[in-house]
């Protein structure tokens, strides 16, 4: 569907690139001739990833020890790769969340996942931009947010408000840095199965609920498709999209103003005989 070449010369640092999606996004541009640094607080899992792709696509793949919760660390990490060779494309994709009720969250539980997700993007961004602006290069950033950027979500509270802090960096952005070329994209997923974030936030009761229910379409997204959206997003095809987060959810969004749920599971003979 894409030219084979098309993320050639493309220098590309994931962050969270080790493990779930962002080791599939990273996989599919590996696949596209792009060349890849994974960014993670696990060395061995990044190494094991990093071997994977770099084996499957013949494409070099480095990695990068990095817990982006300190803006030091970010800073030297993005120092020592500019060092090799700029970054063309940065993705926002390292995330923290869990479920919990909010009226009993600690300070810290708090700190954990706003400091991920919003402050570590953050970090992440303004490093690469600061460079691509001092350098007069081009630059691209992808985040990846959730619906709850969107629409909020109960028991995710953190992660909804820091990925919702994500999308109006994304929008902000976009007009600030535009003249320098560069800019600020988003995906909105809906849920993808994951071993992260179904361990975080799938509990086995959570796991009898018919899929029909919560999602129009009646499956889950499969990584494939957030990887080829993601692709196309960041490729020079694009050039002209910025500031906007495209939602990739198999119509979940909408659900929330189509009323009771239940309904969707109504046979014939039920609509039958309320039309009767
Ligand atoms: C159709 C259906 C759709 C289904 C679902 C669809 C999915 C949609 C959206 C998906 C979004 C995602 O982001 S999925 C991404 C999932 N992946 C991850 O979360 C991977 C990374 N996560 C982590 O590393 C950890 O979970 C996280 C806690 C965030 C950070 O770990 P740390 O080791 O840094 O922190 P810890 O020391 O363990 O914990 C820090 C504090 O947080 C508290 N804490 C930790 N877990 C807690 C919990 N469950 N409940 C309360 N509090 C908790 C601890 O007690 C500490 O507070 P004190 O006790 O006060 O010290
Ligand atoms: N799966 C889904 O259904 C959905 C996922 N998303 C988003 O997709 C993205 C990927 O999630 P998914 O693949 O499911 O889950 P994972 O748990 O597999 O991915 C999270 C990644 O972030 C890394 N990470 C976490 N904290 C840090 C940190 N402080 N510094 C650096 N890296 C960190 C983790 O590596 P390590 O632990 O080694 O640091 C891991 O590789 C997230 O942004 C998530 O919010 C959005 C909607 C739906």
């Amino acid at each position: 569907m894409f030219q084979p070449d098309l993320l050639r010369g493309k220098r590309i640092l994931v962050t969270g690139g080790g493990t779930g999606l962002g080791r599939a996004i990273s996989h599919r541009f590996a696949e596209l001739g792009a060349s890849l640094v994974l960014c993670g607080r696990r060395g061995e899992v990044l190494e094991s990833t990093a071997a994977a792709i770099a084996g499957e696509t013949g494409v070099p793949v480095e990695t990068a020890v990095c817990d982006v919760r300190s803006g030091e660390a970010v800073d030297a990490m993005v120092e020592r790769l500019w060092a090799t060779a700029p970054i063309d494309i940065l993705i926002n994709n390292a995330a923290g969340n869990f479920l919990a009720r909010t009226h009993l969250l600690s300070h810290r539980a708090v700190d954990a996942v706003l400091n991920t997700v919003l402050h570590g993007t953050a970090y992440c961004t303004i490093a690469c931009g600061k460079r691509w602006i001092e350098g007069g290069r081009p630059g691209t950033v992808l985040s990846v947010l959730t619906l709850s950027a969107l629409q909020g979500a109960p028991f995710t509270v953190p992660s909804a408000m820091a990925k919702a802090g994500v999308l109006a960096m994304t929008k902000s952005l976009a007009v600030e840095w535009g003249r320098h070329g560069i800019r600020l994209v988003a995906v909105a997923p809906g849920p993808f199965p994951t071993p992260g974030a179904w361990q975080q936030l799938m509990p086995e009761d959570r796991q009898t609920a018919p899929l029909a229910r919560s999602i129009p379409l009646g499956r889950y997204g499969e990584h494939a498709e957030l990887a080829n959206l993601c692709t196309f997003l960041v490729s020079d095809q694009a050039g002209y999209i910025t500031g906007e987060a495209v939602v990739i959810d198999g119509g979940k969004r909408h659900l929330g103003g189509a009323g009771p749920s239940d309904l969707l599971e109504w046979t014939d003979e039920q609509w039958g005989k309320l039309r009767s």
